[in-house]
């Protein structure tokens, strides 16, 4: 059985079938690529994976249980984490502050424990090990302001926080958005890394990176998950072809 899986979700915005009998599920240490032309309904699928929209209809399921009404929060303490498109930080307090929140978050403590020195050292070496676990680290950085690292820094912080709840899916959200390709390429490789740990649910706008980390692709189009199948057949699907029309890019990446 999947670790996730969707099953005939909907989605309607009036007459507008945003979400069109969805069917979509991950296995542990897959990664699992969503692609699709603008306005496919990627971002009406992922609202409704991660709770930030109510389904129609459908089924949700993570490790066999079903989350389909579980609000956003409750999905993460399930084990489904998401990163968003949009960075999620608090951009004015220090990069280790945001890591130090995050596991706190996770854990449940509040703010008094801050006065304990014990646990004060306790909850630092776990952000430092949040941080590394990204490739955030030395303290430089992890002293400076989180709005001041650059936008791929950001991405990689970003990860980490959804990282503290320790997921058993994970949904990233066009994580290489808006990078350079030395950005994207970090990025690629912490998303190899972290595929050894959890199920990958991508979606993802740069081809090159979604061909280099997917197991299995699914295209969207219109609501509809139109093929599903590995790099290649969906590299030579003549579907796929026409939806990116002339399309160099999923061709050759
Ligand atoms: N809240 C909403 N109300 C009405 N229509 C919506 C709403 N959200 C999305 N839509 C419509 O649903 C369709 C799918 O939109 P969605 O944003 O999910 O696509 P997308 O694949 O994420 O696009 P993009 O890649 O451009 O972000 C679009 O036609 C959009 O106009």
């Amino acid at each position: 059985m999947s670790l996730f899986s969707a099953t005939g979700l909907v989605k309607s915005f009036h007459s507008l079938r945003a979400t069109d009998n969805v069917d979509i599920s991950v296995n542990a240490n897959e990664v699992h690529a969503l692609i699709g032309p603008n306005g496919a309904g990627k971002s009406t699928l992922v609202n409704l994976i991660s709770g930030l929209l109510p389904v129609d209809a459908g089924l949700i399921t993570l490790d066999g249980q079903d989350i389909t009404r579980l609000k956003a929060h409750e999905r993460v303490h399930a084990g489904l984490s998401r990163c968003f498109q949009v960075t999620n930080l608090f951009k004015e307090i220090s990069v280790i502050d945001n890591l130090r929140l995050a596991i706190q978050a996770h854990e449940g403590n509040n703010f008094k424990v801050f006065g304990v020195r014990n646990h004060e050292a306790a909850l630092n070496e776990k952000a430092r090990a949040l941080g590394a676990k990204v490739g955030i680290e030395g303290e430089s950085v992890l002293n400076s302001m989180a709005g001041s690292l650059p936008h791929g820094a950001q991405r990689q912080l970003d990860i980490a926080l959804a990282l503290a709840a320790n997921p058993k899916v994970l949904l990233l959200d066009e994580p290489m958005a808006g990078m350079g390709p030395d950005e994207s390429a970090r990025v690629v490789e912490l998303i190899k890394g972290l595929r050894q740990h959890m199920a990958i649910l991508l979606i993802e706008h740069d081809m090159e990176a979604v061909f280099q980390l997917a197991d299995r692709i699914s295209v969207l189009v219109y609501g509809k998950v139109i093929t599903s199948g590995t790099v290649d057949q969906i590299r030579n699907d003549p579907k796929v072809q026409e939806v990116y029309l002339g399309s160099e890019t999923v061709a050759h990446g």
